[in-house]
């Protein structure tokens, strides 16, 4: 499963935990102004916004899992097996590959206000990229520098798209269900509770936390959405960057999953592959993997965004500990 939030603080930070359990060989990657997209339906796209993010690359081609473009629009793809639905080609609409969509929407928008007016006319086709890489059935969290966020979905009724108040989306099922299911824990507070249960008896408030004990802690979509959701919402505002970006990490690593805990064949478990945290006001991206908690950061300004190649890091690096005797 996966989680995707976005915390506003001074600046805006966007990302997601990507939790699987096959290594795609993801890199860090800069798609620069001037690398050309040909799009399968649409016609090809010479010039357009720089952007930065996670990506598989083959053939040269940047298939993104989520990524943020120099105007501060981000989007991520978050697994949607189930409701996902994709459709032939439709004469008459924008037909976007499901793998294009990150890559059509990052080189064309400026926010989350600019991407409902461009799919207002779209439909995601069920296009592959290649034999390989079938279509991944996906739904999108995008954010945006006012701390904007919204979900698309296509589903077999259409192309839907949400305003997304709590600035989170996990997996399954569709978003409005998800938001309805928050209603299940509003009484959740970081305060100690009252005692409202027997108001005459005087119950001994063992435990500091206990205005939490109904949160659900569960590695399934529905309650690392309800988790990610109330510590996002309770998250301090950090004073600098550093402080921003360590709080960033610290509501997504909230939803974590450690290996071993969900099994999704035998013997076979889903983890917590990479987390990363975009900065959309200034372009960069902060990640942690898995076998490497240290923060490490790629700022694609220090990059000449007006090449035509492809740009990309190493993710997934092994452990660094500081040893201090
Ligand atoms: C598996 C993850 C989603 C993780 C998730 O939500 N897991 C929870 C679950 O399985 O329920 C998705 C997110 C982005 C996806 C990739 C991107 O969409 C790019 C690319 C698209 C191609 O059509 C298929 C391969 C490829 C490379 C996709 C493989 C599957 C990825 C990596």
């Amino acid at each position: 499963m996966c989680t995707s939030i976005c915390y506003t603080s001074t600046d805006h930070y966007f990302g997601r935990n990507l939790d699987y359990e096959i290594d795609y060989g993801q890199k860090v990657i800069i798609v620069p102004r001037n690398y050309v997209f040909n799009y399968r339906d649409m016609p090809a796209q010479k010039s357009h916004y720089a952007f930065i993010g996670v990506s598989v690359v083959n053939d040269n081609y940047p298939l993104l899992c989520d990524a943020i473009n120099e105007k501060g629009l981000g989007i991520a793809g978050l697994n949607f097996q189930g409701p996902g639905y994709y459709f032939p080609q439709i004469k008459g609409k924008k037909n976007i590959a499901s793998f294009e969509l990150i890559p059509y929407l990052l080189s064309n928008c400026e926010s989350t206000a600019e991407v409902k007016e461009i799919l207002a006319d779209a439909s995601i086709s069920n296009v592959s990229f290649s034999s390989n890489y079938p279509a991944a059935d996906l739904h999108w969290i995008l954010s945006d520098k006012t701390g904007k966020s919204i979900v698309v979905e296509s589903t077999k009724s259409g192309l839907h798209v949400y305003d997304n108040p709590v600035n989170v989306l996990t997996n399954n099922p569709e978003f409005p269900s998800q938001l309805t299911k928050l209603s299940d824990y509003v009484d959740v507070t970081p305060s100690n509770p009252k005692n409202t249960l027997v108001p005459n008896v005087d119950v001994n408030i063992y435990s500091r936390g206990l205005g939490t004990h109904h949160l659900p802690g569960g590695m399934d979509s529905s309650s690392r959405f309800v988790k990610a959701a109330f510590v996002l919402s309770h998250a301090p505002k950090g004073k600098d960057e550093v402080e921003n970006v360590t709080n960033y990490f610290h509501i997504l690593h909230s939803v974590e999953q450690a290996k071993g805990l969900d099994e999704v064949e035998n013997n076979r478990y889903e983890y917590t592959m990479y987390t990363d945290c975009m900065n959309l006001d200034k372009g960069i991206l902060y990640f942690t993997t898995y076998d490497n908690n240290r923060i490490n950061a790629v700022d694609m300004y220090k990059e000449n965004l007006d090449a035509e190649d492809l740009i990309c890091y190493d993710l997934f690096k092994k452990q660094d500990i500081n040893y201090i005797s």
